[in-house]
């Protein structure tokens, strides 16, 4: 719904002095509520439209709307936004309470509202009976902990996360996920993160935008992403993927290592070069002449959950498998598949192509 929009993106481009452009012509929007991830490999962008959203910056062209109002020049202060930063930037000089008070004194609320309204954000983050502790007295997770009870405590619309989980270890990274996932809900505040850890996104994310050299290379939800990636790059860089060429013989059927298997993705000209992507843990062993394609196993690892599975079929595609069963070294298998399976993709199609196409085939399929 239009009125739910809170932050919308109108073909924003950024460059820096005179180097190349770092986001090109991106649009979207932000809904209220949400969880957003940027996801992307280092260097693609995702701080910058942060810093964009934050008012640390300005787009070199193309607008920024909050509330369909234009900011791009509107500062940092006066936007209703509060950042994590990725090293929290917590002041090490004041305690607990002091840290997350700042902002209110800055703007100068009076005492007792300093002390209700911390003491209501640290209650969020479960702090309560640590105002007084020093930042050099809490642990790693705690920490993050009150630079989240700061973003909070003012009430923003959106808080903006930059990698806030990178310096955690495993174990409590994948319980600060839990929390603040959880957080997020109970506040009903918009949250836009930043992550380049592609688990991390899948688990925490209500929205994803993938990111690659400054431009949106696909949004949607996680099983959206995972499942229907639209292209090589998105495909790759969410989860483990076997990607094998392939023709499109018609709607519902595509070939591949000279043969052809049944497909539910239609919209395309017949005979045309597509990819196809087949995710390791879609692929069943059997024995050789059960499966759809034959493989001759080239290595075997064992992952604890699964035995991970590489080789080739007779043109040479190297398949992964992620099977509990164990396969030999050197020996022929068959792998087997569910025609759900098989995701194919059209070269070089964009994310507005993609989803004009499905929309077109759709329409059409309903049609007969
Ligand atoms: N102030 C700046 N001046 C010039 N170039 C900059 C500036 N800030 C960022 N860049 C460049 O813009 C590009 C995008 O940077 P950005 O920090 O947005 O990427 P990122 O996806 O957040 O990367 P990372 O995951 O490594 O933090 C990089 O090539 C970076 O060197």
């Amino acid at each position: 719904m239009a009125d739910q929009t809170i932050i919308r993106f109108e073909n924003v481009t950024k460059q820096y002095d005179q180097d190349p452009a770092v986001l090109n012509d991106v649009s979207f929007s932000i809904e209220r509520g949400r969880f957003y991830t940027l996801l992307g490999p280092s260097g693609c962008g995702k701080t910058t439209i942060l810093r964009l959203i934050a008012g640390f910056t300005e787009p070199t062209k193309g607008n920024i709307y909050f509330h369909e109002k234009v900011m791009n020049d509107v500062p940092a202060n006066k936007r209703q936004v509060n950042t994590v930063f990725q090293d929290y930037a917590l002041f090490p000089h004041l305690n607990v309470f002091e840290n997350v008070a700042f902002g209110l004194r800055i703007k100068g609320c009076k005492n007792d509202e300093i002390k209700r309204k911390v003491l209501e954000a640290l209650r969020f983050v479960n702090l309560v009976g640590y105002e007084n502790r020093e930042i050099k007295e809490m642990s790693g997770g705690q920490r993050q902990r009150v630079a989240i009870a700061r973003a909070i405590v003012n009430e923003p619309e959106v808080i903006l996360l930059d990698e806030p989980l990178s310096a955690l270890d495993l174990k409590l990274r994948t319980e600060m996920q839990y929390e603040l996932r959880e957080l997020q809900r109970r506040l009903g505040i918009t949250f836009v993160f930043v992550t380049h850890d592609q688990e991390e996104a899948l688990a925490m994310s209500d929205e994803i935008f993938v990111l690659n050299e400054g431009n949106i290379e696909q949004s949607g939800t996680p099983t959206d992403i995972y499942d229907e990636p639209i292209n090589r790059f998105v495909a790759d860089f969410i989860g483990e993927s076997n990607i094998v060429p392939g023709v499109m013989k018609e709607d519902y059927l595509v070939q591949c290592a000279g043969k052809n298997f049944d497909c539910v993705d239609g919209g395309f000209n017949r005979n045309e070069q597509v990819e196809i992507v087949i995710r390791p843990e879609d692929l069943e062993i059997t024995l050789p002449d059960q499966g759809k394609l034959r493989m001759k196993v080239d290595s075997q690892l064992f992952r604890g959950v699964h035995y991970e599975i590489c080789g080739y079929d007779q043109d040479g595609n190297e398949w992964l498998v992620h099977s509990t069963k164990k396969a030999n070294v050197g020996e022929e298998i068959g792998l087997y598949f569910d025609p759900e399976a098989i995701h194919v993709m059209r070269l070089g199609e964009t994310e507005e192509e993609f989803d004009k196409r499905l929309e077109a085939y759709s329409e059409a399929t309903h049609a007969d």
